[in-house]
Formats: C-alpha cells, sequence, structure tokens
C-alpha cells in the first residue's frame, strides 16, 4: 500500500507557468523514495504539495488512501505526513529535550508523549546521549538528527525529507543517511530529496527522475544507480569504475 500519493499533479507559483506538470510518485508503506532532478526541476515544490503547504492546480494528493488534494499543513501533519525542511531548523538555545519536545506539542496524552520520546531517543542515540545539552552546541549532523527525532514524535506515516545532507561533512551525511535507513525500517515511509543524489539512492529503495516537470524515469533505486545514461545527466557523473580483475 501507497502512504502517501501523488497523482497527476500540475502546480506553481501565482501566475506563473506551473512547475509541476503531471507529475505522479507514490511512497510505498516502509520505503524510501529518493526525488533526483536538475536545479530548479520542482523537487522542493513536490514536497510543498506533499506537506500542504502549496496546493495543486489540479491532481490529487492521496495519504493512505484518502484524498486530502488541498489540505494545509496542520491538516497534513494531522494526518500523519510530517516534514523536515532544509536547513537547520533547531533552536540553539534550547536543549535537545525540549526542542524534541516541541514535535509533539499536539500529543495530549502525557504518557503517549513520553514513550514516544523515549523511542526517538532509542532510534538516534545520539539524541538520547544528548538530551540536556544546548541544541546550538551539538554538530550540524547531530542537529539534524534532532530535526528527525522532532519530526517523528507524532509517529508519522510519512516524512518528507528536503537535503537532510545539506552542508554536512562526507562522515555526517554517512551517519543521516543511516538513521533515514533506520526510519523506514521503524515503519516510516520517506520522501527524500537531495543533491547528494548518487549516496541518497544507495539507501534508498525506489528513485523518481524528475525533469520539466514530469517524471523522466523511475524505478529501483538500484537500477538508476547503475543506469550511465541517468548517471551523466543526473548523478554527477559515471558510478566509480570497478578495479579489474587481476
Ligand atoms: N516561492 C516561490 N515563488 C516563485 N517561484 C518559486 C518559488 N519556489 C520555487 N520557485 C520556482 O519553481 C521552480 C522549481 O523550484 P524548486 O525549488 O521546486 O526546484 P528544485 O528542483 O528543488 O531545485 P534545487 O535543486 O535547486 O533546490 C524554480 O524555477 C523556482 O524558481
Amino acid at each position: 500500500m501507497s502512504e502517501i500519493e501523488l497523482v497527476d499533479v500540475q502546480a506553481g507559483y501565482g501566475r506563473a507557468a506551473p512547475v509541476l506538470r503531471g507529475f505522479s510518485v507514490s511512497v510505498p508503506a516502509g520505503s524510501v523514495v529518493c526525488l533526483v532532478g536538475p536545479n530548479g526541476a520542482g523537487k522542493s515544490t513536490v514536497l510543498k504539495v506533499a506537506s500542504g503547504l502549496l496546493s495543486p492546480r489540479s491532481g490529487r494528493v492521496m495519504v493512505g488512501g484518502k484524498d486530502l488534494t488541498g489540505a494545509g499543513p496542520q491538516k497534513m501533519l494531522a494526518e500523519g505526513v510530517a516534514l523536515v525542511l532544509q536547513g537547520h531548523s533547531v533552536f540553539r538555545e534550547m536543549t535537545v529535550e525540549e526542542n524534541v519536545l516541541l514535535g509533539g506539542y499536539t500529543l495530549n496524552d502525557k504518557a503517549a508523549k513520553s514513550r514516544r520520546a523515549k523511542f526517538v531517543q532509542e532510534l538516534f542515540p545520539v539524541v538520547g546521549e544528548r538530551w540536556r545539552s544546548l541544541a546550538g552546541l551539538l554538530s550540524g549532523g547531530q542537529q539534524k538528527q534532532v530535526e528527525f527525532a522532532r519530526s517523528l514524535m507524532v509517529d508519522p506515516k510519512v516524512v518528507l525529507l528536503d537535503e537532510p545532507s545539506m552542508g554536512l561533512d562526507p562522515k555526517a551525511t554517512s551517519t543521516i543517511f543511516e538513521q533515514v535507513a533506520r526510519m523506514r525500517d521503524a515503519g516510516t515511509a520517506v520522501l527524500l530529496v537531495e543533491q547528494n543524489a548518487r549516496r541518497a539512492l544507495q539507501t534508498a529503495d525506489l528513485g523518481c527522475v524528475l525533469d520539466l516537470g514530469r517524471v523522466h524515469i523511475s524505478g529501483p533505486a538500484a537500477d538508476l544507480l547503475a543506469d550511465p545514461q541517468l548517471g551523466e545527466l543526473y548523478l554527477g557523473g559515471r558510478p566509480a569504475e570497478k578495479p579489474p580483475v587481476p
């Protein structure tokens, strides 16, 4: 079953020509789908439509089989779609605990809230270890994990990740993708937009190449990675040659 699905979506800004022109994507339960495409292709626009920040001009947004086209961000969150924005959005002067608990401010059941807080600390160990620290003292990669933990407080069906590795060094980027895989393994469907497309596709189950507002090609992430033409066009060059067999 698909946790979130965009069907034949047209969307854009103001009176300008549409950015998405008949775009469709489906994120199955328990999977990571990575959106790839050139700068300005509309990847972030897909996440805006999926999170309710931008209403499509036509087409549908389905969540767990329910038609939520035109629902705003609060309704989408209440229906289980959480967005983790590009860049860093932790409150640096607040503790990790305060930042994470903010994600659960809509939860009225105190016991459920503390169970959930325990769960996210176990899922992202560094969050548990730095629970009482000021968030501003954490590294960029650690702060990103605090954002992941905050988004999972409401136990969303779907998490939308906009460029989670932005500004991180290669080691922190690796950790972040390991944590994305853990989110998926814990049962969350993930729709991911990443500049670092090759690395993201190594974690993703499915990939979708967006160009000129439509799906150029989609399929198993491993197949996209292995396609030399896609590599040249969208993934920053061919995959590294395998060393010759001695
Ligand atoms: N708030 C906005 N108002 C008007 N136009 C916008 C707005 N946000 C994005 N656009 C335009 O929509 C198009 C797609 O932008 P979008 O950010 O979705 O692309 P992207 O694929 O995520 O790009 P990048 O890889 O550079 O982040 C671009 O031409 C951009 O200028």
